[in-house]
């Protein structure tokens, strides 16, 4: 079967290669849809690849009930609804390093042609005027210029204008004092970078913190004369605000590539000489389109082969190294949350996932989420998958814990999950057994050693002469083959239990069959 791949906005076609060349994928390319076309379109689509222009609201992702992975070749996401591709369970990727050196060498570039009013001369030449007065710019040389926003890009931007002699000054949350020292930068407060530089840059992504981030207050608290840059996105910056403060003459100038509504063909901003502007064009180099493009195609690929991403937006992402430690274990955490859903009918209120041994030196969150995911399958079937379980889990009021303790005893690695309901606990453990595979080996207080695969009967039992061939004797009755069989009790005479592999399914009238036995108190099927 092969999986839709819908494009919607330009995509380097060298980039797409992986795509072409995957025998599972069909590829569709439709730019410049209309909102109706596009609703149309995503129904169909496995995948979806986008750059910053298609918009994709929760109503799109909605239509697109086969919808798996969106793609964004770039970095910007907020033009994809994230949240709802998480609730449906879509995994989002986008290629967070390929353009990085295009959009800082594009913020040179415009911090060059602000600062020596490039393009108004050449505008002003090309209407036939030789004027030499009108456009008189400023050296960036001994300038200080602000960088909000230390991330790749800004990181970047801040380096090239060292080398234009220029003293750099960033705040970022995530920046250290030793960490700008280290990069010959100085570090302070958006307070700071706001009073002080004579250009500010903002290289921050677009969220709901940074919304307006450079608005009328800030706008107050900066130099006479400051000039603005802005080549991440529309909408950190107040245009309004922008506007009044140009027009004040508080804000010499500005730089602008990104708007908060493109595209547009009027905008008020460039009605001012001061503005200079470009559409959107920071990550339009034939080198940034191509990287971007094959770093997309290439996770698109790996998804539907089944293989890890490398950029996923709503997973946390796991290094090589981790992911070559918990990768085994994927699949027993899946079985344990299975196994648990099925040894209780009540509301599940608590799940507690405890990693014991090597594992609990790593990251172990993709196991907890498997562990969820195969918790909730139960009820939820295939609508739970990596990327919404812990949201899911969340929607039906299950709180999900992570403990860890390097220090166990027996085994090198044990998983136990444990869930908590009004009427009681459960817990089951599971390890792998080097060179034998996964094992359950333990279920509420009873050591057991059994294969987790195929079809298992759990049952509790009075610990008393005959029960175990009663069971037996009513299983061969409904022709149903013990494979293999374990028992357990807590104490002679006490409560017991059976774990049996059996060689098909039991039915329901079969496991009625089996509760009305002498001695037998609780019988459950759990397939996994
Ligand atoms: N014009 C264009 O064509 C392009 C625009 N972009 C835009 O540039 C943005 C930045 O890209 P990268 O540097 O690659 O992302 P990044 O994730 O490497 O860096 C973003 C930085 O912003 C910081 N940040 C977050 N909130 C902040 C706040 N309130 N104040 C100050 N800093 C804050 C983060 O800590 C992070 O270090 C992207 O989100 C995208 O919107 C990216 C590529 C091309
Ligand atoms: O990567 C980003 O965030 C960008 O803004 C680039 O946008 P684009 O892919 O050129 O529409």
């Amino acid at each position: 079967m092969a999986f839709h791949v819908l494009i919607t906005d330009p995509l380097s076609e060298e980039g797409i290669q992986p795509l072409r060349q995957a025998e599972n994928l069909e590829i569709t390319i439709v730019t410049d849809l209309s909102k109706e076309a596009l609703l149309q379109e995503v129904k169909y689509a496995d995948a979806l690849l986008v750059r910053s222009q298609t918009q994709v609201s929760r109503d799109v992702i909605e239509a697109a009930s086969n919808l798996k992975i969106i793609g964004r070749a770039g970095v910007g996401v907020d033009n994809i609804d994230v949240e709802a591709a998480t609730e449906h369970g879509i995994i989002v990727v986008n290629a967070p390093d390929g353009n990085t050196n295009s959009a800082a060498e594009h913020t040179i570039a415009m911090l060059t042609a602000l600062a020596r009013k490039i393009p108004q001369a050449f505008n002003s030449l090309k209407m036939g005027r030789w004027d030499r007065k009108t456009y008189i710019g400023v050296e960036l040389k001994n300038k200080t210029l602000g960088v909000i926003g230390l991330g790749r890009i800004g990181a970047e931007v801040a380096a090239r204008a060292k080398g234009q002699r220029m003293n750099v000054i960033a705040y970022d949350p995530f920046l250290t004092e030793e960490k700008a020292q280290k990069m010959g930068i100085g570090f302070g407060t958006v307070d700071d970078v706001l009073k002080v530089a004579d250009f500010i840059t903002v290289h921050t992504p677009l969220m709901k913190e940074t919304r307006h981030l450079l608005n009328e207050e800030a706008f107050a608290k900066m130099k006479d004369g400051v000039q603005i840059i802005n080549c991440a996105r529309g909408g950190i910056i107040d245009e309004e605000a922008l506007y009044d403060a140009i027009q004040s003459g508080k804000v010499a100038g500005a730089a602008l590539d990104v708007f908060e509504t493109e595209p547009f063909v009027d905008h008020p901003l460039l009605t001012l000489p001061q503005v200079i502007a470009t559409p959107h064009l920071g990550a339009s180099t034939v080198e940034a389109q191509e990287s971007v493009a094959v770093d997309v195609s290439m996770d698109v690929v790996s998804f539907f082969n089944g293989e890890a991403v490398r950029n996923p937006v709503n997973l946390p992402s796991v290094s090589k190294e981790v992911l070559a430690k918990i990768a085994p274990f994927f699949t027993l955490a899946e079985k344990l949350g299975a196994f648990l859903s099925r040894l209780t009918d009540d509301v599940i209120e608590e799940v507690t996932i405890k990693y014991t041994g090597e594992l609990a030196n790593y990251d172990v969150r993709a196991l907890t989420r498997n562990t969820v995911k195969g918790l909730l399958k139960r009820n939820l079937g295939s609508h739970v998958n990596d990327v919404n379980a812990k949201f899911l889990a969340e929607r039906f009021d299950i709180k999900v814990n992570e403990h860890k303790t390097t220090t166990g005893k027996g085994f090198l690695n044990l998983i136990t999950v444990e869930i908590v309901t009004a009427n009681a606990i459960h817990h089951v453990s599971g390890t792998l057994l080097n060179g034998f595979g996964a094992r359950i080996v333990k279920v509420d207080d009873y050591a057991v050693d059994v294969i987790p695969e195929g079809h298992l009967l759990f049952i509790k039992h009075k610990d008393q002469p005959g029960a175990i061939g009663r069971v037996g004797t009513l299983l061969a009755e409904k022709n149903i083959n013990i494979a293999t069989m374990q028992v357990g009790r807590s104490t002679i005479g006490g409560n017991a239990i059976m774990m049996l592999t059996v060689d098909n399914h039991v039915e329901q009238a079969e496991l009625a069959s089996l509760t009305e036995l002498v001695d037998i108190y609780e019988v459950k099927a759990i397939d996994l």
